[in-house]
């Protein structure tokens, strides 16, 4: 089993990470070096207009994709000398997924979906952690029943409880506020929050929405498979405002140049 391990105040680290699909006359270079790191207990998120790499940058840093050249290292594990099987126990041991659509199981209650990652390792849980983390996304009462019975949000909940019920060191989060209305998104939002600041876990998460990053403690702009910015302590405008530079909103706004502000600097 994947404990903890390493000093580093980093929970993952991306070192010059470049992933180009597709043969010879038909590549597309997704990520094109990319380095950064995302520290233990820290929320951030991951914007940039529509084929920019924020996806595959996902995929690279949780080992659900391997990087073309670069390196990858969660809580010190270089994911690149790792095997399959070595990779499917770390993912499933350090890290955790929240994706768009909740991904539950209609036929399973709702203890029985948070505990599947766990049943299918031949594991259980301890005494008491189903109910923890049950409590912790508000959802205790409704243990019994199953998705179909719960409102969109309370079924994002039921998947954020799945993820949090190894203690993962890491959860990446793909759009999870995307099928969800503005008030639901915020709740969500919230206990990811929460889940980084008192767990001190570690949230990585895609997203479009200027609102929904700016519950993060810092938004990574890509543009062209690039990192193009930063933002710390970002809010809503701010986030929007250098969306519109990288042309992410130009159906509302004219198309300002990207480059102005490469490397975060304006
Ligand atoms: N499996 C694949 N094969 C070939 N090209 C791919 C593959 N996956 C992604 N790409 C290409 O890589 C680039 C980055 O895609 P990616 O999905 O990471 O972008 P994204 O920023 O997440 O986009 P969106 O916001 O639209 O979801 C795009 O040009 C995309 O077409």
């Amino acid at each position: 089993m994947f404990t903890q391990t390493g000093n580093t105040a980093d929970a993952v680290q991306l070192r010059a990470v470049h992933k180009v699909y597709g043969k010879r006359d038909n590549q597309v270079v997704a990520l094109d070096g990319v380095t950064t790191r995302f520290g233990r207990g820290t929320f951030t998120a991951i914007m940039g207009p529509s084929g920019s790499g924020k996806s595959t940058l996902l995929q690279c840093a949780a080992g659900l994709d391997q990087p073309t050249s670069g390196s990858v290292l969660l809580e010190d594990h270089e994911l690149s000398e790792m095997n399959e099987t070595e990779l499917t126990k770390l993912r499933r041991d350090r890290i955790g997924f929240i994706f768009q659509a909740f991904n539950l199981l209609p036929v399973l209650t709702v203890r029985q979906n948070v505990t599947l990652p766990l049943r299918l390792a031949g594991r259980k849980p301890a005494k008491g952690r189903v109910t923890e983390v049950l409590e912790q996304v508000g959802l205790a009462e409704r243990s019994k029943h199953r998705p179909a019975e719960l409102s969109g949000g309370q079924q994002q909940r039921v998947a954020i409880a799945r993820a949090l019920i190894s203690n993962p060191a890491v959860i990446f989060a793909d759009e999870p506020t995307g099928a969800l209305d503005t008030r639901t998104a915020r709740d969500v939002l919230g206990l990811l929050r929460r889940a980084a600041q008192a767990t001190g876990q570690t949230i990585v998460m895609v997203t479009h929405d200027p609102v929904a990053a700016s519950y993060a403690d810092r938004v990574v702009f890509l543009a062209d498979g690039r990192l193009v910015g930063e933002l710390h302590s970002p809010t809503p405008e701010s986030v929007a405002e250098r969306m519109t530079h990288l042309g992410a909103f130009a159906d509302d706004v004219p198309l300002a140049s990207s480059a102005t502000f490469v490397g975060g600097q304006r």
